[in-house]
């Protein structure tokens, strides 16, 4: 089985072609490719290049150099984490990575005593002095894919429901004092594994966002869980990206639009894995309340049922991070993965919520 391939071209020039091929894909695995970025957004290959040709100069340093934008240091969650402190599923990841999100600054993130922690969420990115070249691909990188990902997430909308807003609206500020949404993006770099180490590249889980539009280098290794609960790999496809739906989307669908279970194999060599994930998500103010099956397509429900009914196997527990307000699961989310950060700023003397979960 390999995954659908949809072109990013049909999507703006024939939206009607591309809906029935995204309802298709997302109705039996929840993971397709996007092609022909190039032919809409001209820019497409030379920014790839940039912000992989920036990322590899990055992680070639010594750690010492990379721990100057530590994620340890700020409490929003941004910046530098070392290979092997992320947590999935309670073990340790073998990668390192770059965690960025929307840049706020200092005055935006003030916060009131009394405003849910998870807004501190919100807050700077880290770029790092050593590597001046990264900060501009990243930027660069973060307007492409929110470009690319907000049309995706209309006609995603339009595929599920003759009321779109109700998906749209959740990501998009609704004036120029509301809160931006929280996409988060970040580099990651899979080292060759040493001989004797066992573990994943990145353990098996679902997305928390709304979708994840990643880009990934030559080397391999994404594998996606079917709905029959196999593992199959998702190979590079030179510049196309690889989409998948997080668990936003799932709950706004009422599981019609599910989340895939996927993880990453450790690097087993010669040279490391690059990826460059982005998680358009929606604003952490926002209450998801998912669609009735009243507001979903007649003819969208009819194609789901002849798969509805079977329970989808998955290696991540049902409803992982599903909240009615997305901050709530976003941090949960991040803090799980970073308990290291989230015990220097927070603890769980200020946080009932976050923190390591019991798996
Ligand atoms: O690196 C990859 O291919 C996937 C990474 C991933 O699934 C994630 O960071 O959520
Ligand atoms: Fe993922």
């Amino acid at each position: 089985m390999s995954l659908p391939i949809l072109s990013y071209a049909t999507a703006r020039t024939d939206p009607s072609a591309f809906i029935q091929p995204l309802q298709h894909a997302l109705l039996t695995t929840g993971f397709f490719y996007l092609s022909d970025i190039d032919t809409v957004l001209p820019e497409w290959k030379s920014a790839w290049d940039d912000a992989f040709s920036a990322s590899a100069a990055f992680f070639a340093q010594p750690v010492e150099v990379k721990q100057e934008i530590g994620m340890i240091e700020s409490r929003h969650f941004r910046g530098y984490s070392a290979y092997g402190v992320e947590v999935t599923q309670g073990k340790r990841d073998l990668r390192e990575q770059i965690d960025f999100g929307p840049e706020m600054g200092d005055a935006a993130q003030a916060r009131a005593n009394d405003d849910p922690l998870e807004l501190s969420l919100y807050g700077p990115n880290q770029y790092p002095a050593s590597t001046p070249a990264l900060e501009p691909s990243i930027r660069r990188w973060r307007d492409l894919s929110d470009t690319i990902a907000r049309h995706l997430v209309s006609l995603l909308a339009q595929s599920l429901t003759p009321h779109p807003e109700r998906i749209v609206d959740i990501f998009l500020p609704s004036s120029a004092a509301d809160y931006p949404a929280y996409s988060r993006m970040k580099v990651v770099q899979y080292p060759p594994i040493k001989p004797g180490e066992e573990g994943a590249g990145v353990g098996s889980h679902k997305d928390g966002g709304g979708i994840t539009l990643l880009a990934q280098d030559q080397t391999g290794g994404l594998q996606v869980q079917t709905w029959e609960g196999e593992w199959i790999g998702v190979g590079p496809v030179p510049y196309a990206l690889v989409i998948n739906v997080g668990q936003v989307i799932e709950r706004m669908s009422s599981g019609l639009y599910a989340a895939t279970t996927h993880r990453v194999l450790a690097t087993t060599g010669p040279s490391p894995r690059l990826s460059i994930p982005f998680f358009y998500s929606p604003k952490l103010t926002s209450t998801l309340h998912p669609l009735s099956r009243t507001e979903i397509h007649p003819s969208l429900l009819a194609l789901a049922a002849q798969t509805e009914g079977k329970e989808k196997v998955s290696d991540v527990k049902k409803g992982d991070l599903h909240e009615e307000v997305f901050g709530r699961a976003a941090w949960r989310g991040i803090t799980r993965s970073h308990v290291d950060v989230w015990e220097r700023w927070y603890g769980r003397e200020r946080d009932p919520v976050g923190g390591p979960e019991r798996v």
